[in-house]
């Protein structure tokens, strides 16, 4: 029996239509939307696709939505001033620039120049550190969109074997640390995971992965991830967004579909969840900051 569909694209739509009447019942009683500035800097295509549907995304849901962009030859000075201004803009609640960025600029620094509390992405050293600590400001976007797809979805981690392939600090490592701590009020079913995190030094990957009840991709190669390295009826989380001759793949190989149990497909499984947290972190930004 081939694997059932985690259907991001799906659930992802669900989830804009709750987002888009809580920020329709704010505007309703006079306060401002939820505003989210993206800043672009360069012409990376993929990254102009992503910044495009989440834009598109937001304006759906009723949010107020600005791009940015910027040369590809901008100096970090330029982008600090961007930043600094979009800070101090009261219509602006969140704040993504958009990665990686190019080499002359510093991605740490401009990463701990957003004002945390606009942090939407949850990459400020302050809101990890919340995060870690367990006093979540914010849930970083790709990790969230996967507890959701899991949670929402009647697959329950607690006490689960869950193996995240992957260990940066974008995905693999808050992904973790959020499999690992008490479910959350937003994805109640995620968590309390026996959590092992694998990587390019793992030995004998393969036996790990197969370990897994509940196996997450994240390595950002295409199809590395075999069958032989998943127990049957196991749930495949694929969060690779890999572009192979112009077309976008994931990390795991489509034979998979023949052993698991759930597979989340790409496109249409974590990449519409991504964006639908951003949303919802916009909204959470809003709800922190305006009351
Ligand atoms: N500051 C920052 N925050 C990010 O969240 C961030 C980033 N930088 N840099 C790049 C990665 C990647 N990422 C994706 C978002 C949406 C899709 C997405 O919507 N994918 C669609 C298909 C998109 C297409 O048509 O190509 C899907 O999987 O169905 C994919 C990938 C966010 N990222
Ligand atoms: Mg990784």
């Amino acid at each position: 029996m081939p694997a059932q569909r985690l259907d991001g694209k799906a659930l992802a739509a669900t989830m804009r239509a709750e987002i888009a009447a809580r920020v329709a019942a704010r505007t309703a009683k006079g306060q401002r939307p939820p505003g989210l500035a993206a800043v672009l800097v360069g012409e990376d295509p993929a990254s102009q696709t992503y910044v495009r549907n989440k834009h598109k995304a937001c304006h759906d849901a009723g949010l107020a939505s600005a791009v940015h962009t910027l040369p590809a030859s901008t100096t970090q000075a330029g982008l600090l001033e961007l930043v600094a201004r979009l800070n101090a803009d009261p219509a602006v609640h969140g704040i993504l620039v958009q990665l990686p960025l190019p080499k002359q600029i510093d991605e740490g620094a401009v990463i701990r120049a957003v004002a945390p509390a606009k942090d939407v992405d949850c990459f400020h050293p302050e809101n990890v550190g919340l995060l870690a600590a367990g006093f979540p400001r914010f849930y970083p976007c790709t990790p969230h969109g996967v507890l959701q797809l899991l949670s929402r979805n009647g697959i329950g981690t607690a006490g689960k074997e869950v193996v995240v392939v992957g260990r940066s600090n974008i995905v693999g490592k808050p992904l973790a640390l959020m499999l690992m701590q008490k479910p959350t009020a937003a994805s109640p079913a995620a968590g309390d995971a026996t959590v092992t995190v694998a990587h390019t030094r793992t030995a004998d990957l393969a036996a790990v992965c197969r370990r897994a009840d509940v196996l997450v991709a994240a390595v950002g190669r295409a199809g590395v991830i075999t069958p032989d390295m998943v127990k049957p009826g196991a749930a495949v989380v694929d969060v690779g967004t890999n572009s192979v001759n112009g077309k976008l793949v994931g990390d795991v190989h489509p034979d998979v579909g023949a052993v698991a149990g759930w597979l989340s497909p790409v496109p249409g499984g974590v990449g519409p969840m991504t964006i639908t947290m951003l949303l919802y972190n916009t909204l959470s930004a809003a709800e922190q900051i305006d009351g």
